[in-house]
């Protein structure tokens, strides 16, 4: 199985989590896209659920799909939300945000009573970091928000180089609620709470790429079949 297969197969197993009647908060990215496209054919048989989608790329997605949708002001709790990630630790802290979409994903996990994430098997690491941590920030104080962010990594480990996320056609990349994206590449994050309050703290920071104590299952797809993993209970 290549890697887009054993997204799918995480995706489809993660279809087995949806029951009737639910409220689903709907990923961003491409392994979210196929469970989105298999929550589709369900709906199409009959199940009634009903979805937020995290970014303007779902929305268009699940409503050709026939997805029924809402929003969290209509809804403001749901049962259930299904995502992917960039990263994820043995201790179920993650690092997610690669498509952009990480300020409205965590505002719907957030309100999500379980989160289920799927991966593929490289997604799977002993610990956070090899990937770029994305930062969502505000463009009013641009510099002075990157310098604060530089100081606030600091504060809890040693930093790395932060770049400014960019289309290919040189122009800052613009998140779905207007903001840019700061990619912190940082190698490894031995305490990713530390960081994420750190991170938190900073004016400017709309939000950042940690996610901590959110998900409570992790679907891995690998080569030779798929493995769920059940949040270990924290001391
Ligand atoms: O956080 C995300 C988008 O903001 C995605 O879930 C993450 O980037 C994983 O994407 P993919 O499934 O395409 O590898």
């Amino acid at each position: 199985m290549d890697a887009d297969a054993q997204k799918r197969a995480a995706a489809a197993r993660a279809v087995e989590y949806v029951q009737p009647g639910m409220r689903l908060g709907l990923g961003t990215g491409s392994t979210a896209k196929h469970f989105v496209d298999l929550l589709g054919e369900r709906v199409r048989a009959g199940l009634k659920v009903v979805g937020v989608p995290t970014s303007e790329a779902t929305f268009a997605q699940a409503k050709a799909c026939g997805i029924p949708l809402t929003t969290l002001d209509e809804t403001p709790e749901l049962d259930l939300t299904i995502d992917g990630a960039d990263e994820v630790a043995p201790d179920f802290s993650m690092i997610k945000g690669g498509g952009g979409a990480l300020l409205r994903e965590k505002i719907v996990a957030s309100a999500s009573s379980r989160m289920v994430v799927i991966v593929d098997a490289t997604k799977w690491v002993e610990t956070l970091g090899r990937f770029a941590l994305p930062v969502e920030v505000t463009p009013f104080g641009y510099g002075a928000t990157l310098r604060a962010i530089e100081k606030a990594i600091g504060t809890v480990q040693s930093g790395g180089p932060l770049k400014l996320r960019q289309t290919k056609d040189g122009h800052p990349f613009v998140t779905d609620g207007g903001h840019w994206i700061v990619d912190a590449a940082l190698g490894r994050i031995d305490d990713p709470k530390a960081l994420a309050r750190a991170l938190a703290a900073v004016p400017g920071v709309m939000e950042h790429g940690l996610f901590v104590d959110l998900a409570s299952v992790v679907i891995i797809g690998g080569p030779d079949g798929i493995k769920t993993v059940e949040r270990p209970v924290s001391s």
